[in-house]
């Protein structure tokens, strides 16, 4: 079996997973730098030197350290943050801010005014709130900046209902009522400090349909044509936002990039010669394609409980502080267990974090060899949305992050401590004695 070296061990991105856990220490989320290059050359391939005019940013909240920022960088990608401390990681990184694009729908004036003052490349404005805040910012620091308008398409993903983004009921976006957004355009068309290049729109996370993609650009398509007969207004930019479904269990069939992105440019095509417009730039924005499938989290498996003829918990050293996916969206995962990978799956476990929540359940009924304290098991697509989504629930030291480049594991963040838990802490005077 591929991914089994000679002691039986699961072998990610070219190293034994056993011996990660005894070198770094579990939890640990393990991250291969490979797999996220291979991502990114797929989107150059399937994408930016298929087409013309096209861009792609990675959405950066799926997972984000400096490190990430420099793979992005070099593999030529853009950057999408949706919030300050997004931003200032892209900054300290080095990150080249004309190629970020800063969304949120209700951003800070701080939050814009770092924006401003390192001259982002676009700034994805959500709410009519958002641009009074950025006109005063823009005239403050005298800049002008391109913004695109985010736009709610009316069009509800098949996904959780909690990551779906585009239907009309949504906190994300101006509504494509004609009046307010004739009125929003006809106003930033007069601005001095701000340039409106066009328009983006999100439909929701781990999408596996290409339709509800084109019946997004049909909706857009119509807005732009009719903008630019009743304002004259071109637009010159298109960002049909990320979404992309990846896998997690055998349960999901994910698409190639080329379903999504070929299915977009057919439709940007079809919809602009009807309605006789020029082709905007178009921009894609995934974040979990890129990463994903690019993670895993390694655990310790410790007590055992056996309910006889009904279940037998198996408890890891982690949970729902490092994986709040499947207590949010129900979020179902694979697992292996990674020194028994010649056993056989002779029993049933269902795998409970150590958080003091019955939710805290990572994987019900998984099917495994026998278990006993001290395995470690591995969690298998944790790259994106978990080191991102970590808390400190229970106080729970947040684990570390290791990068593996060509089968050599790197820390790229280190594991938090009892006394980082402590950090920001103060007792007041009176309370010390
Ligand atoms: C505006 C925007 N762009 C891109 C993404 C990336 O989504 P995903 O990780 O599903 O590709 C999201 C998150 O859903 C988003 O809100
Ligand atoms: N956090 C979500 C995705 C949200 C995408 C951002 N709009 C998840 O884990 O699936």
């Amino acid at each position: 079996m591929e991914n089994v070296n000679y002691e039986n061990h699961f072998t990610f991105a070219g190293c034994d997973t056993v011996a990660l856990a005894e070198e770094f220490g579990t939890p640990l989320y393990v991250v291969s730098e490979e797999m996220i290059r291979e991502r990114c050359g797929e989107i150059r391939e399937n994408f930016l030197n298929k087409y013309k005019n096209v861009k792609a940013a990675y959405a950066s909240k799926a997972f984000l350290t400096m490190a990430m920022c420099k793979i992005i960088e070099s593999e030529g990608l853009g950057l999408d943050v949706v919030s300050g401390g997004e931003l200032y990681t892209a900054i300290k990184a080095g990150f080249p801010t004309e190629n970020i694009m800063f969304h949120g729908n209700n951003k800070s004036w701080e939050e814009l005014e770092l924006a401003v003052i390192n001259d982002v490349g676009r700034i994805i404005v959500d709410n009519i709130y958002e641009l009074d805040l950025l006109e005063e910012i823009t005239k403050q620091q005298n800049k002008k900046m391109k913004i695109l308008f985010r736009v709610t398409p009316g069009i509800k993903g098949e996904t959780h209902e909690y990551i779906v983004t585009g239907q009309k009921d949504s906190k994300f976006g101006i509504p494509l009522e004609p009046e307010k957004i004739n009125d929003v355009v006809a106003r930033v068309m007069d601005s001095e400090n701000i340039e409106l290049m066009g328009f983006h729109f999100h439909l929701g996370s781990q999408l596996f349909e290409n339709h509800i993609y084109k019946a997004g650009i049909e909706v857009i398509a119509k807005l732009m044509k009719d903008l630019k007969e009743g304002l004259g207004f071109i637009t010159k930019e298109l960002n049909a936002g990320g979404g992309f479904g990846i896998r997690y269990t055998s349960e999901d069939h994910p698409q190639p990039l080329h379903y999504f992105t070929d299915a977009i440019m057919e439709a940007v095509e079809i919809q602009c010669c009807k309605h006789n417009l020029d082709l905007p730039t178009i921009i894609i924005e995934p974040g979990r394609w890129i990463v994903g499938e690019a993670g895993v989290t390694l655990y310790t498996i410790g007590s055992i409980k056996e309910i006889p003829n009904i279940r037998t918990y198996a408890s890891i050293d982690g949970g729902l502080p490092d994986n709040p996916r499947p207590a949010l969206y129900k979020a179902k995962y694979d697992a292996l267990v990674a020194n028994k990978m010649n056993e056989e799956l002779s029993t049933t476990v269902t795998i409970a974090g150590k958080c003091c929540e019955s939710g805290d359940i990572l994987i019900w009924d998984l099917d495994t060899p026998p278990l006993e304290a001290g395995d470690i098991l591995a969690v298998l697509s944790t790259g994106a949305y978990n080191f991102s989504m970590a808390s400190n629930y229970n106080r729970l030291p947040r684990p570390a992050v290791v990068l593996i480049n060509k089968e050599h594991p790197e820390l790229i963040v280190e594991r938090e401590s009892y006394d980082h838990l402590l950090d920001r802490e103060i007792i007041p005077s009176y309370l010390k004695k």
